[in-house]
């Protein structure tokens, strides 16, 4: 089995896409191709044979596929020396230990994921990490368009949990909130004490509010990604980046600092 470390940084810059028939990886496969230090050497998806991307010399993978899809993909990856950067969501802290895990056998190899490659997204998350600690109240709203498979979204669930660790270190108890749910869902999905909801339809892209609230004022925290182009500055950045970072780095935080 050939190792990437083994290659030459030419080897490095040649991309596979899974999910390359995806709305995704389309755009991923359009950005790789317009980048001119990056050459796309395989385009795969489901049904397709993973061994198209070994045989191309594929150094670097991106995945945009699903949650079912994804960890047997990486850990394809992994085992092969191939660098990989994944979009996909579902990552639980047990599915990220278990790619940790992987990877302790594979020292040189790295591994990006990140629950949004956009560069508004990622800052969005930051100041709403910065701003829990101020307010009592705090709750999430997600919207989407109709075809996304999973709710909440990755990126609700990660600040989230951004916002539940801040209040945390901060001495913050629950949120008030006197509600009895009359229907089930209500108030929306507990994310480690945060409310969070989901909205899909028809039009939207990929959308997020944060809405904090303490006595007398609220802030709220918005970012829109109106065109799936905006995940791609992102993306490219981190299949640029992943070669030269072993090991598990989670979220575009690190790379953009
Ligand atoms: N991190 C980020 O910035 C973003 C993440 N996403 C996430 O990326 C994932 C994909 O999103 P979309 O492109 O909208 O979905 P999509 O449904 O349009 O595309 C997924 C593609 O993966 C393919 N696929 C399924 N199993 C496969 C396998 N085993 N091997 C190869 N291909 C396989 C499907 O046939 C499909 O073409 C979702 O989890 C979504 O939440 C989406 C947008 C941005
Ligand atoms: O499925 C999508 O479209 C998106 N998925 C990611 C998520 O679940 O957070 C990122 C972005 O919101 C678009």
């Amino acid at each position: 089995m050939t190792d990437v470390r083994e290659k030459g940084p030419a080897e490095a810059a040649r991309v596979g896409v899974l999910g390359a028939r995806g709305r995704m990886g389309m755009e991923v496969c359009k950005a790789v191709d317009g980048a001119p230090d990056l050459e796309l050497v395989a385009a795969v998806d489901q049904g397709d044979d993973l061994t198209e991307v070994a045989d191309a010399g594929a150094g670097v993978v991106v995945d945009f596929t699903t949650p079912d899809a994804v960890m047997d993909n990486l850990r394809w990856c992994v085992e092969r020396g191939v660098h990989a950067v994944v979009g996909t969501t579902g990552f639980t802290e047990q599915r990220l230990d278990q790619v940790r895990g992987w990877l302790a056998d594979r020292p040189g190899v790295g591994v990006v994921i990140a629950p949004n490659f956009g560069i508004g997204a990622v800052l969005m998350m930051q100041f709403a990490a910065r701003a829990a600690r101020h307010f009592e109240s705090v709750e999430i709203v997600e919207q989407h368009h109709p075809r996304k498979l999973d709710a909440p979204s990755g990126t609700a669930t990660h600040t989230a949990r951004l916002i539940a660790a801040a209040r945390a270190e901060a001495g913050l108890g629950p949120a008030p909130d006197a509600t009895r749910d009359e229907v089930a869902g209500a108030r929306g999905a507990d994310i480690d004490g945060v409310r969070v909801h989901a909205v899909r339809a028809t039009g939207l892209v990929a959308h997020q509010e944060v809405l904090f609230g303490t006595t007398g004022e609220t802030l709220t925290i918005r970012h829109d990604s109106y065109d799936r182009a905006s995940f791609m500055p992102g993306v490219l950045l981190a299949v640029r980046e992943v070669v030269r970072r072993p090991g598990l780095t989670v979220g575009l935080d690190a790379l953009l600092d």
